[in-house]
């Protein structure tokens, strides 16, 4: 299958069709060879083309018109992922899916025996009739035969529904762990380009497709499965239909049996047909599918991509969902055992159904003096019926799995983009320690953002020793925070080297990278969840650490306004500003504890110093070489603001004094620049100057005129 394959790269070529602008990106064209995943990903991409209209595509999840262009892709989409996908999603559950499939196919025979059995009964009626011999006896003893066949089909369709529900479930679980996971996996400059993001949108709509969420064209792959169901139905009508010789052309019997037909459609408009209501919701379920939905949420999120990237923690988010998740499908399976008990086996018994067994006894009256077949009558009139409403069903499915085929092209495609930022393979290199924190050098480093004109970076070139301290300084706009995402490596740049400790950033993983430094973002995450969460994802694997997460809040100064909260750590808070609603039980008690309930706000400042503690979750750690802080004090009163920098300060050294950590700074606060060793003057995109502050004010140039009007 496509995902076991290696991912493609992205990369910048020539642009199909409706992709017209040049510096969009599409799926990489890797020749030779053209993998099978690559032939996924243009049959995917040229389905969505709109015929005679240039540079026109179609939204995600519009429907591909079936065309020749149309059913080659389709059938290239087939033959390269369709059939993998298949086998991998069969081999999860070897057993029950190949049950599944038998199971379908029998059933699909189930209308077609019951209209012979009933045939059967309706000639053994007219026999007993006509000889002159009619006991009641006899007569309820073939109606309780009917009645038991029925009850067997209804078992059997009991258990297969659960059958169908487990593999169902492995599936779903599956493709949503995959799809989640390559979600974590992907950068921002990947997930900005719009073909990315259709194909993901895309993606999501086959994954969704298996939570039974219909709709023209969500039709998952186990959903094929009825295509065959269909087609034994079919084939079993048809057979009905041949081995009947003759038609009897009353009209007035035929009547009477659509009438009678009709009645089971009264019978359940008064009621009659038992319903089955949802299971209720308890609040462990709320709260479990609550989380489940915030963890996918956070997956999926832009905004707080970049400090998931820094802090790595795609890991953590994977596997916290996945156990929600799991949570959540084992109290749905408990669910579905306890429906399957014979009691409500027994209750799915459809009263209206079974009074179809008695519809054939107006026409046994009607006929019993004639010698014409009535079985055969009635068996003909079901069988014709039951084969217009099952081509009518095929028809359908099969325009659906038409569709389904493109989303599930996308999805195979999806799986393989390859983040933008991460360097192939066999150029990774490791990142290399050296002593004192990390050297950076930058040597005409250009950067614009994708659909800007200007380039936010311009020729940026500096050197920073290991262990020592920059801050970088200027005017609102003139590329300060876009010099320290391209420094994270959260963006990449356009043009210039980037060398770190000696080596091309470009050639490090991303991720590897990522572990040896700690940032507070100008615009930090806010994380809808506790004090707890909000500081120790700095850190996560000291997550459930209390002593770390008290630590890291002491070095932030968060510590005096938590231990003040109401709950402290485990105090929620509330990033939106309003407070959240409760979640409704079937009790109408809250999904939450009473605690839960309360959603905390913070200040500005208090928000930036659990953000700063976040940061620290991981600043003394001795693999991290780089503290990078955009404008960490910008809402911190002055005696905070010291304090904050006194205790970077005291991060960066070893207790001998020495540096060991590289720090960098932004900062818009002068007093506060000149504590670093060099200052990096930024004016429209580029370092206009750069040195000490005493060497600074000594040029007299645009650092020593905003110092003066600062002080
Ligand atoms: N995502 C983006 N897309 C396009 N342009 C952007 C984006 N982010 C920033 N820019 C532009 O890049 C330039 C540099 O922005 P940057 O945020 O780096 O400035 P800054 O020096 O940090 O400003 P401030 O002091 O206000 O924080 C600005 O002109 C800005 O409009």
């Amino acid at each position: 299958m496509c995902q076991q394959s290696k991912p493609q790269r992205l990369k910048r070529s020539s642009p199909p069709p409706s992709l017209a602008t040049p510096d969009r990106t599409q799926f990489q064209s890797q020749a030779p060879p053209l993998d099978s995943c690559h032939r996924v990903q243009k049959a995917w991409l040229a389905s969505r083309v709109i015929p005679r209209r240039r540079g026109g595509y179609l939204m995600p999840g519009g429907q591909r018109p079936l065309n020749k262009t149309n059913i080659r892709l389709a059938t290239t989409i087939s033959r390269e992922c369709a059939f993998d996908l298949l086998r991998v999603l069969w081999g999860l559950h070897p057993i029950r899916t190949s049950l599944m499939m038998c199971l379908n196919i029998v059933r699909g025979l189930f209308p077609a025996f019951r209209g012979y059995s009933q045939a059967m009964i309706v000639d053994e009626l007219q026999s007993l009739v006509s000889s002159g011999h009619f006991t009641w006896s006899r007569l309820v003893k073939l109606l309780v035969a009917e009645i038991l066949r029925r009850a067997f089909e209804t078992a059997v369709d009991s258990f297969a529904t659960t059958n169908e529900n487990i593999v169902q479930d492995s599936a779903r679980f599956f493709v949503e762990y995959q799809q989640v996971a390559q979600r974590l996996r992907l950068d921002i400059p990947t997930l900005a380009e719009p073909v990315v993001r259709d194909c993901l949108q895309e993606s999501d709509l086959f994954v969704r497709s298996f939570s039974g969420m219909g709709g023209f064209g969500l039709l998952s792959p186990f959903d094929f499965v009825q295509i065959f169901a269909l087609m034994s139905e079919l084939a079993s009508h048809v057979l009905v239909l041949l081995s009947l010789t003759g038609g009897c052309a009353n009209m007035g019997a035929l009547l009477l049996s659509v009438l009678s037909a009709l009645f089971p459609l009264f019978l359940s408009r008064f009621g009659f047909t038992p319903s089955h209501p949802d299971a209720p919701y308890t609040p462990q379920e709320a709260r479990t599918a609550e989380r489940q939905e915030k963890l996918r949420n956070l997956a999926y999120s832009d905004c707080h991509r970049p400090e998931i990237l820094l802090f790595g923690l795609g890991p953590w988010i994977l596997q916290s969902w996945a156990n929600t998740r799991t949570a959540m499908m084992h109290d749905e399976r408990s669910t579905d055992s306890i429906r399957s008990s014979l009691p409500q086996i027994l209750s799915q018994i459809n009263v209206s159904d079974l009074l179809f067994a008695l519809q054939n006894m107006p026409l046994l009256l009607m006929f019993q003096s004639s010698s014409a077949s009535l079985g055969s009558l009635a068996l003909y009139r079901s069988s014709i019926q039951s084969l217009v409403f099952t081509v009518g069903n095929l028809l359908t499915t099969v325009r659906m799995a038409f569709q389904g085929i493109f989303l599930m092209g996308a999805f195979c495609a999806a799986m393989n983009i390859r983040p933008q930022l991460n360097p192939p393979d066999e150029e990774v290199v490791s990142y290399p320690t050296i002593a004192n924190g990390m050297k950076i050098e930058a040597r005409h480093l250009s950067y614009t953002y994708p659909g800007s004109k200007d380039a936010s970076l311009k020729d940026v070139s500096f050197t920073l020793e290991a262990g020592e301290s920059l801050a970088i300084v200027g005017y609102n706009g003139s590329g300060k925070s876009t010099l320290a995402k391209v420094l994270l490596r959260i963006i990449d740049f356009s043009e210039g080297d980037l060398l770190v400790n000696g080596v091309d950033i470009r050639r490090m993983s991303p991720s590897e990278y990522h572990h040896h430094v700690t940032t507070v973002f100008q615009g930090f995450s806010k994380f809808n969840s506790t004090v707890r969460e909000n500081v120790g994802l700095g850190f996560v694997q000291k997550l459930g650490s209390q002593t770390a997460i008290e630590h890291a809040m002491h070095l932030g100064g968060a510590d005096t306004f938590v231990h003040s909260l109401p709950n402290g750590l485990k105090t929620k808070l509330d990033i939106s500003g309003f407070d959240s609603m409760p979640y409704p039980s079937v009790s109408g008690a809250t999904a939450h504890g009473p605690s839960s309930r309360i959603h905390h706000g913070l200040s500005g400042g208090e928000w930036q110093r659990i953000a700063i503690s976040r940061a620290f979750m991981r600043a003394d750690r001795p693999e991290v070489d780089l503290l990078l802080f955009d404008e960490p004090t910008s809402s911190l009163d002055g005696h905070a603001q010291n304090k904050v920098f006194d205790t970077i300060d005291k991060v960066s050294r070893a207790p001998s004094g020495e540096k060991t950590k590289t720090v960098i700074f932004i900062t818009h606060r002068l007093s506060t620049a000149r504590r670093a060793d060099k200052i990096a003057m930024m004016e429209k995109g580029t370092i206009s100057e750069f040195g000490t502050h005493e060497e600074l004010l000594k040029k007299g140039g645009s650092y020593a005129a905003l110092y003066k009007a600062s002080v």
